[in-house]
Formats: C-alpha cells, sequence, structure tokens
C-alpha cells in the first residue's frame, strides 16, 4: 500500500546541506493503522511531506497504491493526491463559512460529485463520527474535539488510499484525545482505511498496532527514542523489539 525504498532527504541552507532523514525504509500495508513517533526535530513533518508527495526526496522511492509518486510531475501529483491521500491536520483547517456539512462534502465539489450524492456521503461519514447532529452548524460553534471529527469526516470521504494525521490530537485534552483515537480506529476497523498518525506523543503511539520512530532523521527502536544517544548523534540499530512494534532501520549505521 505504501512503501518507502532508501528515502533520504537533505536541505539546503545557502552552501550547507542539512541531512534530515537517512535511509528510510518501511512499508504500510492495506487497513493497517501506524504511528509514526519522534520528538521535535526528528524529521517527521518532512517524511509526512514526502509520503504526501508534497516535496520531492533527495534520493529514494516512495510508493502509494503501487505508483512511485517521486517520478511524477506536479499536475500528475496532484490528481494523485486528491484521489488516494486524506490530510487531517492538529489544527483542523476548516473552512469557517461554510457549515460543517459542507466542510466534509468539499473535497467531493473539486471531484464534481452531484449535490445529493455529495450530501449523503457527508452525513453517513458526521453519523459514523457522531456529530450527525451538528452538521448544519459553523466550525466555530464546535469544541476542538467535534472540530477534529468533522476534519476526520472530510479526510474519508474521496476514501482515500491513505490518511496521513499530522499530530491529529496535539490541541486536545487527554478525555478528547482518547476519543478522538477511538474513532480513528473505528473507522480504520470499519473502512479498512490505512492511517498514519504523525504524534509525539508516546499514549498516542501505545494504541497503535504498529509504531515507527524517527530519532535525528534515522528510525530506531523504541527504546532509543527515550534513551539519549551516548557520544552525541549516532545512528541507531534495532533489535529485539517489543511484541506489536515493527522497526524497520535499513542503513542505519552509518553516520553522516
Ligand atoms: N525548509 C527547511 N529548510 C531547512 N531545514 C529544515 C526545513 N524544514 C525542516 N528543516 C529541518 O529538518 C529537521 C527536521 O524537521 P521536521 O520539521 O521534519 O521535524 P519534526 O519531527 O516534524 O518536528 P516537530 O515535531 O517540531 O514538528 C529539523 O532540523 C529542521 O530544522
Amino acid at each position: 500500500m505504501l512503501r518507502l525504498e532508501n528515502v533520504s532527504h537533505s536541505f539546503k541552507n545557502g552552501n550547507e546541506v542539512l541531512k534530515v532523514l537517512h535511509n528510510i525504509q518501511f512499508e504500510v500495508q492495506k487497513g493497517e493503522m501506524i504511528a509514526l513517533l519522534g520528538s521535535s526535530g526528528s524529521g517527521k513533518s518532512t517524511l509526512l511531506n514526502l509520503m504526501a508527495g508534497l516535496m520531492k526526496p533527495t534520493e529514494g522511492h516512495i510508493y502509494i497504491a503501487d505508483q512511485d509518486i517521486v517520478k511524477y510531475g506536479e499536475n500528475k501529483l496532484a490528481v494523485f493526491r486528491r484521489k488516494h491521500i486524506g490530510f487531517i491536520f492538529q489544527a483542523y483547517e476548516l473552512i469557517p463559512t461554510l457549515t460543517v456539512r459542507e466542510n466534509v462534502e468539499l473535497p467531493l465539489v473539486f471531484q464534481s460529485v452531484s449535490p445529493s450524492k455529495r450530501r449523503k456521503k457527508a452525513m453517513e461519514l458526521l453519523e459514523m463520527t457522531g456529530i450527525g447532529d451538528k452538521a448544519a452548524l459553523y466550525p466555530s460553534q464546535l469544541s476542538g474535539g467535534q472540530q477534529q471529527r468533522v476534519s476526520i469526516s472530510r479526510s474519508l470521504i474521496t476514501e482515500p488510499s491513505v490518511i496521513f494525521a499530522d499530530e491529529p490530537t496535539g490541541n486536545l485534552d487527554t478525555k478528547t484525545e482518547e476519543e478522538i483515537i477511538r474513532i480513528m480506529m473505528a473507522l480504520n476497523e470499519s473502512m479498512n482505511t490505512t492511517f498514519v498518525i504523525v504524534t509525539h506523543e508516546m499514549e498516542v503511539a501505545a494504541q497503535m498496532k504498529k509504531t515507527i520512530m524517527l530519532r535525528d532523521g534515522y528510525l530506531v527502536q523504541p527504546e532509543e527514542y527515550t534513551r539519549p544517544a551516548a557520544g552525541g548523534s549516532k545512528a541507531p540499530n534495532a533489535s529485539s523489539l517489543p511484541s506489536g512494534v515493527e522497526v524497520h532501520s535499513e542503513g542505519a549505521g552509518e553516520v553522516s
């Protein structure tokens, strides 16, 4: 479903080249829900932008639905994104002048789906996320958790191959965070939608069946995440993982 092969990325600042991702390799199967965990600056957003086709990696290949999106030009990529990728953002990113239902419908407007079909599908998703009764309200009339349910409904309406959620509970209290995670897990089960959830919160990651961790741009094993590296920024190795946690770290071991 989603496969990264030897993905590396560097940013250029003047004459300086900063390598922020090193030989990232992993695979996410259809219907899986994984957490991408890492502290601030570890490279999570960069990796997310690459996987979502918003940036191109310096090296490597990214396959989504068996297509290498790295080879795509801008126009093809934009079409591909609309069809295959859904987003959930930390700050919800809802349009304040549209009602809840209209916000959820919006991605289908760009796909020229008829108004009655759009409305029906939006209402189904709002019922599934438990806010069908809020359809006629505006985002500002909703709590943070309710706004995130709108955003989740919107991300699902195009039936994307994969949904990338960037710190989806970052603005929410613990109880609401649990609700949102529970909703995403239920949708993952019932719709078999693939989710990649970016977070720096261990509590969120702990609820996922599979976790991928980044530190200093390398994939690492879970204990490496909390333990400071001896002797500076070293690429860790991966072995003896707790059950249910899958970490791939080919290429780790080099420090450049
Ligand atoms: N456009 C850019 N130009 C130069 N360096 C960048 C750029 N974007 C990110 N970086 C650097 O890349 C590294 C990884 O940043 P990234 O935003 O991917 O981390 P993150 O794990 O998402 O952090 P956070 O949790 O704080 O959002 C950081 O050292 C950052 O300074």
